[in-house]
């Protein structure tokens, strides 16, 4: 899929639950690396936040090869003290990245712990020039993905900054980094990951066509969701 395709309707590939999704995810990421590195010599990708990819971030950790070439950004990020669980990149650490050896210098961690204004500054200026490979998104219950929330700016135009510093989130916490939406769309695939019956009703609004984050980004993407979360045709 290209830039190009990614502006047409997303496709759905729903699998009994999130476990077998994971599994068939994770063995997806690892051929894709596999691609970039034989055609680019690098892997560039994005990752998602959160607590839905964590399985498929530890079934990475027995897929991957060539860590050597694989390159690491995040979506977002929460404005909170580095070592707290919370942050997304904690939790991709723990679940993951502490396991494999991803030179440290190609893990791009957001410093979201500046503060949000500072960080998006710096964080703009770690991006490669190129598209990524492959960016990684979750789906929240109000339709907010990265941390692009409904009601406040998402960073559409390419004439806008590529990193974002968020205010006043509805989740918390309030203060957060995220990558703009067109930066997040610079990008080779885009899948979106939603399990559980808690992202059905977000899932469902994004395929009646609503005005939301995910749909504005995910247009063209692939979602990769179970059966639990998928809202049904
Ligand atoms: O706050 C966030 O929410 C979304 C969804 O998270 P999940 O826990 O429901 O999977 C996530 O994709 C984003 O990166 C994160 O910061």
């Amino acid at each position: 899929m290209n830039t190009e395709a990614i502006r047409g309707a997303p496709s759905w590939h729903i699998h009994p639950d999130a476990e077998t999704l994971a599994r068939h995810l994770a063995r997806a990421i690892a051929r894709m690396a596999d691609a970039a590195i034989a055609a680019r010599g690098a892997f560039h990708l994005v990752l998602a936040g959160g607590n839905t990819p964590q399985p498929v971030y530890a079934a990475l950790v027995s897929r991957g090869r060539r860590w050597d070439a694989w390159h690491l950004y995040h979506g977002d990020e929460r404005c909170l003290p580095p070592q707290t669980l919370q942050r997304n990149s904690q939790m991709a650490a723990s679940v993951w990245l502490q396991q494999v050896p991803i030179p440290r210098a190609q893990i791009h961690d957001i410093p979201a712990e500046m503060g949000a204004e500072a960080a998006a500054a710096a964080y703009a200026a770690v991006l490669p020039p190129q598209r990524f490979d492959l960016v990684l998104l979750g789906i929240g219950e109000d339709g907010h993905t990265a941390s692009l929330f409904p009601g406040q700016p998402w960073g559409l135009d390419p004439a806008t900054p590529a990193v974002l510093s968020v205010h006043n989130a509805p989740k918390a916490p309030a203060e957060r980094v995220s990558l703009s939406a067109w930066r997040l769309q610079r990008s080779r695939e885009l899948f979106f990951l939603a399990t559980g019956s808690g992202k059905r009703d977000a899932l469902a609004a994004w395929r009646r066509g609503e005005d939301l984050p995910a749909a504005r980004v995910g247009a063209g993407a692939t979602v990769w969701l179970d059966e639990a979360a998928w809202p049904g045709s």
